[in-house]
């Protein structure tokens, strides 16, 4: 059976009590395609807000969370705080937090083993910068990310691999399908090389990167393309256009 339709919202540092309240009444009134999992992504303070707010159907993720239950980490939250406040998912490994924060693939891979192992389901982001595709490194940068990931991890159930090229992230130069199925066809196979025939065609590989109503629907055709994690266009009404790519 092909994997459920999966599209994110990733709203990164963006929003407010009051732009996120009108933001989460257009998708509850909104007509979304049933056959589509919808997970939106407010910054932390905003999770409970959300989550109280959002119709159930729709999950909620945190944008991060650190690899130890409670302590001295000053800044941080954790997967055991997500869940007290009914919160499902998480977003790891995003581009803006390996390139500003510095995180490396170990500590990403150590945060989604740990957020796993507490009950929070994962969307994994991995990708290659500009100066890396140029050169012809895609497949090599994509695979040493999975490969940490792989080595903390046996069981893939509850992630989800979110493709973002980092050259495609706000910059309005969206991947072309033929681009994005290109890597998601390698990620496929790498999971079927390396874990199992079974993860492979169960995993949801999504693409992130300038995804708009435009172009979301061209991008959600292509075979190994299992939905968007969409950041600047999840702030805005086109972003039901988008879960409704499929239909
Ligand atoms: O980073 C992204 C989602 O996580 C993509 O951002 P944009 O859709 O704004 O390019």
């Amino acid at each position: 059976m092909a994997p459920r339709f999966f599209v994110g919202g990733n709203f990164k540092m963006n929003g407010t009590q009051t732009f996120l309240r009108n933001l989460i009444d257009n998708l509850n009134a909104g007509q979304l395609d049933e056959n589509a999992e919808v997970v939106i992504a407010p910054p932390a303070l905003y999770l409970d807000q959300c989550r109280k707010q959002a119709r159930k159907e729709i999950g909620v993720a945190a944008q991060n969370a650190f690899n130890a239950s409670s302590g001295a980490y000053t800044g941080e939250i954790s997967p055991e705080q997500l869940k007290d406040l009914g919160i499902e998912w998480v977003i790891l490994g995003h581009s803006e937090r390996r390139e500003i924060f510095k995180e490396s693939d170990e500590f990403v891979a150590a945060k989604v083993a740990f957020a796993l192992k507490s009950g929070i389901k994962v969307i994994a982001c991995i990708g290659e910068k500009l100066n890396e595709r140029e050169s012809g490194q895609t497949f090599e940068v994509v695979t040493r990310q999975l490969q940490a990931i792989a080595k903390e991890i046996n069981d893939w159930t509850n992630v989800v691999i979110a493709y973002e090229p980092v050259w495609a992230i706000g910059t309005g130069k969206v991947a072309t399908p033929q681009q994005a199925q290109e890597v998601h066809e390698y990620i496929r196979k790498w999971l079927r090389e390396n874990v199992s025939e079974a993860t492979a065609e169960q995993t949801r590989i999504i693409y992130g990167g300038s995804v708009n109503a435009s172009n979301a629907a061209e991008l959600a055709k292509q075979k190994d393309v299992d939905g968007f994690l969409v950041g600047g266009a999840s702030l805005k009404p086109e972003f039901v256009n988008i879960v409704n790519a499929r239909i």
